[in-house]
């Protein structure tokens, strides 16, 4: 792969779309920078979809804008050498073999075979190029999609939802490539559902909500401030503990005999008071909130927001 210039990037100022009274992204601003990978995350019906169509120019905002690398993606004379896209997995023809689905895209972009084959062999297709797609199974399929994206050896690669339908090792292949594009300077977008796999894939995070930004913020800065974050403690001192944190506030949850989940009081002002006070502590862990806790917070208060300030429904 080549070395990708500094300067590629996603940049969305003040993103709308509507469709007729449906407004499906309302004034969305956010960059997506080379050298990371940026997760797109948001409850079905977010927008995730139509602002990655939006950055393709596959469909117009109804105002703001959104460019690459500076300019509109529309006007790009070498498209499939600047953004490599996954929007559908099933556009492939299904009575085409992958390498000749491949091959169709590539000579109508000025690409040769020969990159056809290395994209197979990067993709892990080689058993199956000569199969046809229609027989193709959702993860296969989706190994298509993702060889195809990555045919113009591109700068910038959006993905929607790249490991739907992939098996483990499938989704542990995708992390490995997306990683390895970002640290090669690439600008890497994708979507997913899965939360968990996004908190190892992705430096940076977007979360929309109804359309709208939740947060931009890498994954350790969402982490920390979610809610659920807690400190766990197991001791037989357990009724004093509480006595003696109660007046400090957070909230103290016996989860056992002899022991507790502690949030709103610092790690270390545990310690020292149980210390203090001659508790003998025989657990003391900090217990972050996965990023699945952290998502649904975020846009649980976007919806409830939304519900005590619009009438509109949600889809
Ligand atoms: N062509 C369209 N016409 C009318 N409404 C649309 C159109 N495309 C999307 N929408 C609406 O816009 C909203 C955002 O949809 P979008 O597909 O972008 O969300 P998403 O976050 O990608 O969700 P999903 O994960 O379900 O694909 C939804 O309410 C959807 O019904």
């Amino acid at each position: 792969m080549t070395k990708a210039t500094v300067d590629t990037m996603i940049e969305a100022r003040n993103l709308t779309k509507s469709y007729g009274d449906k407004t499906a992204v309302r004034n969305l601003s956010f960059r997506v920078e080379p050298g990371t990978v940026t997760g797109f995350l948001g409850p079905n019906g977010a927008g995730k979809s139509t602002t990655m169509r939006m950055i393709v120019g596959l469909d117009r905002p109804t105002s703001g804008s959104v460019t690459v690398n500076g300019r509109p993606y529309v006007s790009s004379s070498a498209p499939l050498h600047e953004v490599g896209i996954l929007l559908d997995a099933k556009a492939a023809h299904p009575g085409r073999t992958a390498r000749n689905h491949l091959r169709v895209i590539a000579s109508s972009n000025g690409i040769s075979n020969r990159r056809v084959d290395e994209v197979i062999e990067l993709t892990g297709l080689g058993a199956v190029a000569g199969k046809r797609v229609g027989k193709f199974s959702l993860g296969m399929g989706q190994r298509v999609g993702i060889a195809a994206a990555l045919l113009g050896d591109p700068k910038v690669v959006i993905l929607d939802e790249p490991v739907n339908g992939l098996d483990p090792e499938g989704v542990q292949w995708v992390r490995q490539m997306v990683r390895s594009m970002a640290a090669d300077g690439r600008t890497v977008l994708l979507s997913s559902h899965l939360m968990e796999e996004m908190s190892k894939t992705a430096d940076r995070i977007i979360v929309l909500g109804k359309g709208e930004l939740i947060a931009d913020a890498s994954v350790a800065e969402i982490l920390a401030q979610a809610d659920g974050n807690s400190v766990r403690v197991r001791t037989n001192g357990l009724d004093r503990l509480a006595q003696i944190l109660a007046p400090l506030g957070g909230t103290i949850t016996t989860t056992a005999a002899d022991t507790a989940e502690i949030t709103g009081i610092p790690l270390e002002q545990i310690a020292e008071l149980a210390s203090a006070n001659g508790i003998v502590l025989y657990e003391l862990t900090a217990v972050q909130a996965s990023l699945e806790e952290a998502f649904f917070a975020l846009t649980h208060d976007a919806v409830e927001y939304r519900t005590s300030n619009h009438t509109e429904s949600s889809r």
